[in-house]
């Protein structure tokens, strides 16, 4: 479904931030890409829907090799995936469901954004969403007048109008408490399932990659080290992909 070969990226010259990373991902179930800071987790994630540019290397989602697109194509290529941020990036002053109907962007006409006059099909569809995220009542509050987890849900919610074939997460629950993570990724992990659409998703909290995910992704370096099931993720491999501790306290 999504196949990365031979991924590159520099963003200085001479400075590798991702080297050489191929990876293929099927088209259900969570993958969790997990690392130190600095490793190229993000990078990765934005090279997949073109946020970033590779130095070299392919990207093919459902047969199109989005590293060859430009313009048009490229923004009809990225309305299929669908992102999650770690800051949510909700637009604060505008209602919930209007943050919803955002994700129709790619979609409809701009006249019909500035006018605020949006297909009956995609009111009803965010309204079915908001229900689904558990936000039912609160479709006419503004944004920044929400919880951290209330916004997140809006933003998957917002991910899902696109009717993306694929949903990209970049740290989700970095900015949440414990409790309300494990809410967060069970609700990602349930509405992909139930969109038959995969998710990957950067994370820094091993347990919780453990818990959630079908398989998971160690990068060290810009490098994929470890690549298989939760279960056969061991001590050797946490140590590294994350590099000796003495602690252990990052391993789930
Ligand atoms: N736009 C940019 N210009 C220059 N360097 C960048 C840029 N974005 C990221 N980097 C560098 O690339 C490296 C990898 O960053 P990236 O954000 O991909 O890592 P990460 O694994 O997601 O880290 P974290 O877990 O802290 O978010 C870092 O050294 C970072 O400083």
């Amino acid at each position: 479904m999504l196949s990365l070969r031979s991924l590159n990226k520099q963003y200085e010259r001479g400075k590798s931030v991702l080297s050489d990373v191929s990876l293929d991902f099927p088209a259900h179930g969570v993958v969790a890409i997990i690392g130190p800071s600095g490793t190229g987790k993000s990078t990765l994630i934005r090279c997949i829907n073109q946020l970033v540019e590779p130095t070299s290397g392919e990207v093919w989602l459902g047969g199109k090799e989005l590293t060859k697109l430009r313009g048009a194509a490229l923004r009809a290529a990225r309305r299929e995936i669908g992102m999650v941020f770690q800051e949510y990036n909700l637009v604060e002053r505008l209602s919930v469901i209007e943050n919803l109907l955002c994700g129709r962007l790619g979609y409809v006409p701009l006249w019909r954004i500035w006018t605020r006059n949006y297909p009956e099909s995609d009111i009803a569809r965010a309204f079915e969403l908001l229900d689904r995220v558990g936000l039912g009542d609160f479709a006419t509050r503004r944004a920044d007048a929400l919880s951290g987890g209330q916004r997140q849900r809006v933003g998957i919610a917002r991910a899902v109008m696109q009717s993306p074939r694929l949903l990209l997460a970049d740290e989700p629950t970095s900015s949440l408490d414990p409790r309300t993570s494990v809410e967060i990724m069970t609700l990602m992990r349930d509405i992909a399932a139930e969109q038959n659409i995969p998710v990957i998703i950067n994370i820094h909290d091993v347990a919780l990659a453990r818990r959630f995910a079908t398989r998971i992704v160690g990068m060290s370096a810009g490098r994929v080290v470890f690549d298989g099931p939760p279960d056969e993720l061991k001590d050797h491999h946490l140590t590294e992909i994350y590099g000796g501790s003495a602690s252990g306290e990052w391993i789930g």
